[in-house]
């Protein structure tokens, strides 16, 4: 018999040779499954005692026979009678033929999964296509098919010995490479390493007199039970830990795992595991496998778990995901969306369990743990409403609290004038140690937070958390981190501020890229001397710059750094200070202070005769003399200006202050650095 293979279109051939050329190595993952299916549904049959013949060795062989350039894929399965192949194959039934392809035409995928039409990927490898079949129906005739490659086949009987179908492919001159044994073995453990009936692909091997000789026993190149598809509770840890291997053979054992099994209001299985990760996201290689009724389908899961989830390892098996059809319907899928949130909330009841149930191993992991979970809760609300529970802070002490413990804990001490609770938090315990200390001393607590999400982290914590702040230590002098009252006066005239800044300033070392704002505080005479604190709002802008670049962001990455060198004005030493060298300033400021208080005597004189009068009442000479003395009082200043600038300081003393308090900040290195050593040796001696 001849005839026409049913579809309205053309010819549905070079459709599928064009658009599904970029994947065509899924026809063998096609054919295998089929192949499965009909073995499956043929178990299914015997077991409700529809089919009473004899089963068999159930199992699938795929075959490749370099001379004549064919791949066999057999199976002991139900089988198709002529009707069936008629009604199956033939009619690649769907209405709108045109309409379809032209809307699909961009997406391939969508074009095998919406119609059935995973045999025929067979063609984009092949120049014929045979089928061999008999079907397990009593008394059917065996049937034979084939077709090369246009909508003309041939459908005849044949005599066929065992039960069940060989699919035979004429491997086409450009696809050769796939009679390639390694080829397709490579294909087999991508696509089908855990279907449940067994794949043999040629035969075991062993080593015999020195050299490798083949054994009568089949090799079978799946698992056909693997660790998903059990009970948990038939599973040990180890079983875990083994499969884990099996996915990841080259990675160090996981975390946690999380056996997914779900069967409403959808269908999926699997098993996730949390791996040990280090700081730093790019790092994730091995990616969950999506699988569909243990076929494996992708490695890349982006739209159909949450982003942070696609840093967990392992598999998951849906037959409700719609796997072909295009990224962006899945995301809008219904099913897919259920599914997410599902895996979201496991994942979270899985680390609140472990939380609950095994506080200190979750504490020791918290350093593996953190990234992901941070991660969760700032891409993923609801993640992060269930993380609220278990996600930790992380002391400078290491020690680990929750977040309402961490309240608790900070709520008395740490609470400013305005009632806002102060988070202080350092992000390397080492380079600002000495705040830390300084903190510490105070009785306050330091978080550390040293992740690499911790910045974005703080930002949404404040966000979330009512009246409340985080504060780096270094970020202002330990006395003002949390302001509980209104701090003392500094008592500076205004001169004796512009000379002491003077003499700060002359002797900040000139860095690069850095610039320094003298501020005064009345700290008290026990508090440090000299302080160098960066300002929270300025760093936390230029670290958003460096992580993000670009538009506003990059206004504040081109800024300096800018720090403040806080005096102590209460400071004995910077008291001392102050008298040596505002004397000296003072005294070289003196004549234009005076010259200028002469002028504004006379300026105010001068208003005061003029007060209630008309202008041209005005006498011209005052007129003059009022514009001469504005003149010469812009010209006292600017000398005063230029003395000020001017100003030299020698004086080791302050120098030393100031290296010190850079010292703390880390702010002295290389040179400066020696100089100070060798300064202070001369000062001790
Ligand atoms: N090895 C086989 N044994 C028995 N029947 C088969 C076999 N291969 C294919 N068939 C029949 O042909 C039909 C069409 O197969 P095809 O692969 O094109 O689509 P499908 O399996 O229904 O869908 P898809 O492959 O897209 O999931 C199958 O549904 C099945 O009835």
């Amino acid at each position: 018999m001849k005839g026409n293979i049913g579809v309205t279109s053309d010819n549905i051939f070079p459709v599928i040779k064009k658009f599904l050329y970029s994947d065509h190595e899924i026809f063998l993952r096609e054919l295998v499954s089929n192949a499965v299916d009909a073995t499956q549904k043929l178990k299914t049959l015997a077991s409700v005692g529809e089919f009473k013949g004899e089963l068999g060795e159930l199992k699938v062989t795929v075959s490749v026979d370099k001379q004549k350039k064919t791949i066999t894929v057999s199976d002991r399965g139900i089988g198709m009678t002529a009707e069936e192949i008629e009604k199956y194959i033939n009619q690649i039934a769907f209405s709108g033929a045109e309409e379809f392809l032209d809307k699909y035409k961009d997406d391939a995928n969508a074009i095998i999964g919406h119609f059935g039409l995973g045999f025929y990927s067979a063609f984009m490898v092949s120049k014929q296509v045979e089928i061999y079949t008999l079907s397990h129906k009593e008394g059917s005739k065996a049937a034979h098919w084939s077709c090369n490659g246009d909508p003309e086949y041939t459908l005849e009987e044949i005599d066929m010995k065992g039960r069940g179908t060989d699919i035979v492919l004429h491997i086409d001159d450009d696809n050769l490479d796939f009679l390639e044994d390694a080829k397709i073995s490579g294909l087999l453990t991508k696509y089908c390493k855990f279907l449940p009936i067994p794949i043999a692909f040629g035969k075991k091997k062993e080593w015999k007199d020195g050299k490798e000789v083949e054994t009568e026993e089949d090799n079978i190149i799946n698992e056909v039970a693997p660790a998903w598809t059990k009970k948990p509770s038939d599973l040990k840890e180890e079983d875990y830990t083994k499969f884990y291997q099996t996915l990841y053979p080259m990675s160090e054992d996981p975390l946690f795992h999380i056996h997914l099994n779900v069967d409403y209001p959808f269908n999926l299985t699997g098993i996730l595991y949390f791996p040990k990760v280090k700081n730093n996201i790019e790092l994730q290689r091995n990616k969950i496998q999506l699988y569909c009724n243990q076929v494996f389908v992708t490695d890349s899961v982006e739209g159909i778990v949450p982003e942070f989830l696609t840093l967990l390892h392992g598999v998951i098996d849906s037959p409700d995901i719609p796997l072909n059809v295009s990224r962006s319907y899945l995301q809008s899928d219904g099913n897919v969306k259920k599914i997410s949130s599902h895996i979201t909330k496991k994942v979270a009841d899985r680390l609140q369990e472990i939380f609950k149930n095994d506080r200190t191993q979750f504490e020791e992991k918290w350093d593996s743990l953190r990234l992901f979970i941070i991660y969760g809760m700032l891409s993923d609300e609801k993640f992060y409403e269930r993380a609220e529970k278990f996600v930790l802070f992380k002391n400078t002490e290491n020690k680990f609290f929750t977040f309402e413990e961490y309240k608790t804990l900070i709520k008395d001490n740490q609470t400013d004038k305005e009632g806002n609770l102060i988070y202080l938090y350092a992000n390397d315990a080492v380079e600002q140690h000495s705040y830390i200390q300084a903190a510490r001393d105070k009785g306050y607590d330091v978080l550390l937070m040293d992740g690499q999400l911790d910045i974005h982290w703080v930002g949404q914590l404040e966000q979330k958390f009512e009246k409340s702040r985080f504060v780096r230590v270094d970020s202002d002098i330990v006395e003002k981190l949390i302001r509980k009252s209104d701090e003392p006066k500094v008592e500076l005239s205004d001169l004796q501020r512009e000379s002491l800044t003077t003499v700060f300033s002359s002797q900040l070392p000139k860095l690069d890229k850095t610039e320094f704002i003298v501020t005064f505080e009345n700290i008290g005479a026990e508090a440090q001397p000299l302080v160098v604190t960066q300002n929270e709002f300025m760093r936390r802008m230029k670290e958003m710059s460096a992580m993000q670049g670009g538009g506003m962001m990059s206004f504040y990455g081109e800024m300096p750094d800018s720090y403040n060198l806080v005096v102590n004005t209460a400071h004995p030493l910077v008291d001392k200070v102050l008298k040596d060298e505002e004397t000296k300033c003072i005294a070289e400021l003196a004549p234009f202070e005076a010259k200028l208080q002469e002028l504004k005597t006379r300026r105010d004189a001068l208003k005061e005769s003029h007060k209630g009068k008309k202008d041209e009442e005005i006498p011209q000479a005052e007129k003059e003399e009022l514009e001469a003395i504005d003149k010469q009082s812009s010209e006292a200043t600017e000398s005063k200006k230029a003395v000020v600038s001017n100003y030299a300081v020698n004086n080791p003393e302050v120098r030393q202050l100031i290296d010190l308090a850079l010292l703390a900040n880390n702010l002295l290195k290389g040179e400066a650095l020696s100089n100070f050593v060798k300064r202070s040796i001369q000062l001790m001696k």
